[in-house]
């Protein structure tokens, strides 16, 4: 079963107190998400390979450490995982970027696919995929599946805030996929909100409602 990464980072618990609020807007919302992603990225890409390298300080020679050339994706699932992409980048800008779009039908629930652009050379690289929420797991495990698809090396799963009813979906429907989030909330509300959540992530980064 796939294991489940929770940040309790001070800066990342603070900047997502800030996230939470609904005194936050857009701008600071937006700016907010970005920063958070790049602290957990930090973490996310703690077990990357390093190689040594032999370099010329100005003093003498050195052995020093490098990464070794591991060939990265980043797959934000639109909207609301675009405001995710620019801070994982931040960190890691040699990585390439593929785009799956998928909504959830407010009254099915289910998530509903409408655009998907991945590397050609997925099958090569390690992939980081984004969204700020994981609710009912439907989006995460349905984008999951298209990228599966295409045989990606790896695959790690990274979001803001997580119900209980989400990582339970992607651990059954994706046991292999690690999850790293910032907060695990308590539950799913009637409409499958997340409680206490942050509301709809891609109205609060792009000011939609
Ligand atoms: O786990 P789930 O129950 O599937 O819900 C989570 C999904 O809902 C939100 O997207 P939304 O459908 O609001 O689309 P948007 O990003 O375009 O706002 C969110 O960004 C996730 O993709
Ligand atoms: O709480 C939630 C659930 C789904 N999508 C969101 O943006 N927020
Ligand atoms: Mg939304």
């Amino acid at each position: 079963m796939g294991e489940v990464f929770t940040f309790d980072h001070p800066l990342i618990q603070h900047k997502l107190t800030l996230l939470r609020s609904k005194e936050t807007g857009p701008k600071e919302f937006r700016e907010l998400a970005d920063e958070i992603s790049t602290l957990m990225a930090y973490e996310v890409t703690r077990d990357m390979p390093i190689r040594e390298v032999e370099i010329e300080t100005p003093i003498q020679t050195m052995k020093a450490n490098k990464i070794a050339g591991k060939k990265l994706g980043i797959v934000p699932i639109l909207r609301a995982g675009l405001g995710m992409l620019d801070g994982v980048l931040k960190l890691i800008p040699t990585a390439k970027v593929g785009h799956i779009g998928l909504y959830r039908d407010p009254d099915t629930l289910e998530p509903v696919e409408y655009y998907c652009k991945l590397p050609t050379d997925i099958n090569e690289r390690d992939l980081i995929v984004v969204d700020p929420m994981l609710a009912t797991g439907g989006s995460a495990s349905a984008a999951l599946q298209f990228i599966k698809d295409r045989n990606p090396r790896g695959i790690k799963f990274m979001c803001l805030v997580a119900a209980p009813e989400g990582i339970e979906r992607v651990q059954k429907d994706h046991p292999d996929v690690d999850i790293f989030t910032a907060a695990v909330d308590e539950k799913l509300n009637d409409h499958a909100y997340i409680v206490p959540g942050l509301g709809d992530a891609g109205d609060r980064l792009y000011g939609t409602k």
